[in-house]
């Protein structure tokens, strides 16, 4: 359902290169990487909040560059590392795509919606910025579920939180993506919680994808020298580092 291919973007210097992958319609796929590696940067570029400079990304093979931008970001939702609630309450945030597509969302939808991400209906009418910041995670997927998305991109969502809270919000993802048949792309820099989703895995180094497979066969495989030192921790990227994407 979404085919990348050779994705390049510059900011000054190679940010992504070359980038290419598909995922199919339901699937779950982790990008992992180190810090500054252009996780970001590649989920910010498929639905266009950042432009690219080369490449496309095809979604159910339309070329996304000619989509009609809130068309593209109501099928393809973003989570992001810290949610992005406005101080109103969870209704008004769930029901706000719909809002502006001019749709009224009855609240039995809204509470369905924030069933599913484990919140009861007490929630419906409490102020966003008084929730922790796990709670306000799950209200951002709601608001995400509320548009009907074919696919989720998840950048780093579980980063602020404690935990246990990650857990919970790994666990809805999971949920989400088997039982819901929604495709997902999570990104992390974090080993332990990639090797916790078993799926699908691509290794961006230095905005370059390196590896791409089942993660614990890409643990074992002790030829790609970047692999290895990203694996035992030892990869420094970065100017400081002396290694530069491209
Ligand atoms: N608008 C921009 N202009 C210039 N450089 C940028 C811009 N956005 C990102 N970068 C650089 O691109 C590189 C990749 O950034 P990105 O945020 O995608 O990394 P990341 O892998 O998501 O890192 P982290 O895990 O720390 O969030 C970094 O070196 C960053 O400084």
């Amino acid at each position: 359902m979404l085919q990348v291919r050779e994705l390049s973007v510059t900011r000054g210097r190679p940010i992504l290169n070359g980038v290419s992958f598909d995922v199919e319609k339901g699937e779950m796929l982790v990008v992992l990487g180190p810090s500054g590696s252009g996780k970001s940067m590649l989920l910010r570029s498929l639905n266009r909040l950042e432009p690219f400079d080369a490449g496309t990304v095809r979604l159910n093979g339309q070329d996304t560059a000619r989509m009609n931008v809130l068309e593209l970001r109501r099928r393809m939702g973003m989570v992001f590392q810290a949610p992005a609630l406005l101080p109103f309450r969870v209704r008004d945030n769930i029901a706000l795509g719909p809002g502006l597509r001019g749709e009224v969302m009855e609240d039995a939808k809204c509470e369905h919606l924030l069933n599913q991400v484990g919140l009861s209906k007490t929630y419906l009418t409490r102020q966003a910025e008084t929730l922790s910041g796990g709670e306000q995670q799950r209200v951002a997927l709601a608001q995400m579920l509320a548009n009907g998305p074919e696919l989720l991109l998840m950048d780093e969502p579980t980063s602020a939180l404690d935990p246990t809270a990650a857990l919970t919000i790994e666990n809805l993802i999971k949920h989400i993506n088997r039982d819901l048949g929604i495709a997902a792309v999570w990104v992390t820099h974090d080993v332990p919680q990639a090797l916790r989703f078993d799926a699908m895995t691509m290794v961006l180094i230095e905005g370059r994808i390196v590896a791409h497979g089942n993660i614990q066969e890409l643990m074992n495989d002790r030829k790609d020298e970047r692999l290895r030192q990203f694996f035992e921790g030892t990869l420094h990227s970065g100017p400081e580092g002396g290694a530069h994407a491209g």
